[in-house]
């Protein structure tokens, strides 16, 4: 077998994006949330085994980085976005790699799982990404806080639809966690659920705002009794994003939440995840954690906006076996 063909056996990435049935919900069971504890010191043990025990070489590797950039959520959220950096940002969501290294990994066709903007933006990255079937995601809801009126931040989830996003990624309010107001969390969820309509929602915790990962165990599973499509560590905006530990709280509830309901629920982690070697460990707990399936964009995404460069420049070295200066792999 050669390299070519050998990466892309290896990996599914470039296929097709198919979604699962979506996650439709279920009443608020106040004894489960309350019920569930984090432990967190065993969590943290087992997160700091990660990056040294997991290392996939070679075509193996590249495999996996193909994997990986077809689940990246290519992101920009800056005050001074323009058309016109979301337009070249659509043409690396497009293609991501330069193409003869695609050509040479046999990964002709790879794209990234979606755009990831501003409300503003989406107009502009629709029609960029028009014929790719590449959805955008937008953020909503008053992002970053989520402390505007509660009857805009669901207008703005609708305006964001009609826009052409078929993704929402909206943040929920931080002080009913803070609070332990369960029933507020599960109503501002099940609302923005149901202004999405057939978009997708991502509930975006802030996990560096909640306080203990008994927290973020908790609100992840009312945001997903309350019908979140996917569950999002950060907004990449606090002051601590997606850690190993809160990825791993989480993904043990969207796995508990699949055990006792049978629904597949997502998982995004966002927030300074930038190096291939950062998105490897994550791919590797993701497939211990909740296993093959959630290695798809259906299941998985990482929020990123530099990412995909580093991702770049190791499949540059291991097609060519040089590596090139970083600059080189600007993303818009
Ligand atoms: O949702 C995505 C994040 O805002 C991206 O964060 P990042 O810029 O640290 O990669």
């Amino acid at each position: 077998m050669d390299g070519r063909s050998e990466t892309a056996e290896r990996t599914g990435a470039g296929l097709p994006q198919t979604w699962t049935a979506r996650n439709a919900g279920m009443p608020l069971d106040l004894d489960w949330v309350r019920s569930v504890q984090a432990n967190r010191s065993a969590i943290e043990r087992r997160c700091a085994t990660l990056p040294g025990r997991r290392s996939v070489k070679k075509a193996h590797q590249a495999a996996w980085l193909c994997k990986a950039i077809s689940l990246i959520d290519l992101t920009t959220l800056s005050g001074d976005d323009t058309e016109g950096r979301v337009a070249r940002l659509c043409a690396k969501a497009r293609r991501p790699v330069r193409a003869d290294l695609l050509e040479a990994l046999g990964m002709e066709g790879l794209t990234v799982g979606a755009v990831c903007v501003y409300h503003e933006m989406v107009a502009p990255a629709v029609a960029a990404l028009k014929g790719s079937g590449l959805p955008v995601a937008a953020v909503s809801t008053g992002f970053p806080a989520g402390l505007s009126p509660f009857r805009l931040r669901v207008a703005e989830i609708g305006e964001s639809v009609a826009a052409g996003a078929q993704e929402i990624d909206i943040v929920i309010s931080r002080r009913h966690v803070l609070t332990g107001d369960w029933e507020a969390l599960y109503d501002e969820m099940a609302q923005f659920r149901a202004a999405c309509g057939a978009a997708h929602v991502k509930a975006i915790l802030a996990t560096g705002e909640l306080g203990s990962l008994r927290n973020v165990a908790r609100a992840s599973l009312v945001c997903m009794m309350a019908g979140a499509d996917f569950i999002k560590t950060s907004t990449g905006k606090e002051s601590v994003n997606a850690t190993l530990p809160v990825g791993l709280t989480m993904m043990r509830a969207i796995r508990d939440y699949h055990a006792r309901t049978g629904a597949k629920v997502g998982f995004k982690p966002a927030g300074g995840i930038s190096t291939a070697k950062d998105a490897l460990t994550w791919l590797a707990l993701v497939k211990e954690e909740l296993g093959r399936d959630w290695l798809d964009p259906a299941l998985f995404r990482f929020g990123a906006s530099s990412l995909l460069g580093d991702i770049e420049r190791q499949l540059e070295h291991h097609v060519t076996g040089a590596y090139s200066a970083g600059w080189r792999h600007a993303l818009a």
